[in-house]
Formats: C-alpha cells, structure tokens, sequence
C-alpha cells in the first residue's frame, strides 16, 4: 500500500483507477473548504493525467450534490443541477462538478474510458460516530439516548442507502461494463424526509434488546473510519 495525496502528481503503472478522494461529510469537507476543493481539481487533474499517461480505466465517485438544491425530484442523470457557485458546501458541490467536466474532457479529448458514479446519502458500518451525516448522528444520539438533532423542519428528503447496496447494485456493476454510458446514479429509487428517518430508527434502538444496542456501538465505536 502506497499512502499519498492526490493533490500531489505520482507516477504509477496501473490498469485502472478508483478516485475516491475526498472528505464525504459536510462537516469534515466544509472544515478545510480549499483543501477540499483543491483535491477535487487539483487531484483529479493528476489521477486523469495518470491514466491517460498508462492508459488506464478510470471512475470517478461523485456526489448527488452535484444537484445543488435540486428543482427536479427525484433527479436524473441528464439534470444539470441548482447550484450555488459561492455557499459554505461549493467546496464540494463545484469540486466534484468540476472534476465531472474534467473527467469528460478526457474522455472526449484523450479517448480515456471513464466512469462517473453520483452517489447519494450512503451509510453502514465503519462509518466514524462523529462523521456529523444524519444517519450516523442519529444512531448515535439514540444509543446515548439523546434527543435527535433535526435541522430545520426536517421536511428535507434524501434517498439513503446501505453501502453493501451501492456496492452490489446494478449500477456499480454497470461500472465493470465496457462501453456503458459514462455516469450512473448510486441511490434508493424512494426519498424520505428527516422527520420519517427520526421516527423509525429512535424507537427501534431504543427498544432493541442491550445485546443488539452492544453491537452497534461496537460497529460505530470500535471499527476504523471508512
Ligand atoms: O444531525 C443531523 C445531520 C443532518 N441533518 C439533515 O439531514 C440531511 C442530510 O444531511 P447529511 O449531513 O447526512 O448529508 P447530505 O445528504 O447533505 O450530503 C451527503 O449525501 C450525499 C453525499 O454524496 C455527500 O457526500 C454527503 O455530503 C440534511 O438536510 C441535514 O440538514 C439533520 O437533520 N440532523
């Protein structure tokens, strides 16, 4: 295992690239906002240059919010998104969109093989108890039974999903399929709203029996960070 930042060029010989780069948590990507960016650019820039100087595949693991604060719901890949250009999350929103232009220019220019994925809301085990998404941060607050922190009204919806899904779905398979469209959407086909997520998971920990309450804690607390 070789361990670098993307933010710097390396030379390698590999056949194909995963870009998975970059903080996923609105807390974690909005505390450092220009290192996020710059992985998003600057590091993309070099994994593109890698691949075309080897001739490798290439994926590229985007976002749904790439949609900003969409106008379309649910969202289809064709699109194009509401985002702000100046907010406290363009860090991330326009770093992963510029890093989807830069991924088709290669594409185009370089004839690179290259795939897209727009993950949404993904959560399972190994994700850190402080990773700050909604999922996580209501497990945990039920298991020290706190209140939930619902920002807002809680009407806001997301299509969430377990990342054992987006790892055997059809669309990651679509992945590992030459010559299939470039992007793919990695999501749940249904939305839920906050207030819904609140009402279902605090009873069900609350209630799960301790040995059940004992081995989520185990999984959030004592696995490495994802
Ligand atoms: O404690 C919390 C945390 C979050 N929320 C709300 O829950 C919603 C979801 O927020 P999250 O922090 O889980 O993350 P988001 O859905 O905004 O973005 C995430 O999902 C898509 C991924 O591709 C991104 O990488 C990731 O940023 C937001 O409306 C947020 O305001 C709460 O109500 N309470």
């Amino acid at each position: 295992m070789i361990r670098h930042d993307v933010v710097e060029p390396i030379l390698l010989e590999v056949d194909q690239i995963y870009h998975l780069a970059c903080p996923a948590s609105p807390v974690h990507y909005k505390f450092n906002p220009v290192k996020t960016i710059k992985t998003n650019v600057v590091g993309t820039l070099n994994m593109l240059g890698l691949a075309k100087r080897v001739g490798a595949r290439f994926l590229l693991t985007s976002t749904s919010e790439v949609y900003g604060d969409p106008l379309q719901h649910p969202q289809v890949e064709t699109y194009w998104g509401n985002v702000n250009p100046i907010g406290v999350r363009s860090c991330y929103d326009e770093g992963k969109r510029t890093a989807e232009t830069l991924t088709m220019d290669y594409h185009r220019g370089a004839n690179l093989e290259v795939r897209i994925a727009r993950i949404f809301n993904t959560y399972g085990p190994r994700m850190c108890i402080d990773d700050g998404r909604v999922v996580s941060n209501f497990v945990a607050q039920a298991l020290r039974k706190e209140p939930l922190t619902v920002y807002g009204d809680g009407k806001q919806t997301r299509s969430f999903q377990y990342v054992s899904d987006l790892v055997s779905s059809p669309s990651h398979q679509r992945a590992h399929i030459a010559g299939h469209k470039s992007r793919f959407t990695c999501a749940h086909a249904r939305t839920f709203p906050c207030w819904w997520l609140r009402r279902m998971l605090f009873p069900s920990i609350i209630q799960a029996p301790t040995a059940a309450r004992l081995s989520l804690i185990d999984r959030l607390v004592h696995r490495p960070c994802s």
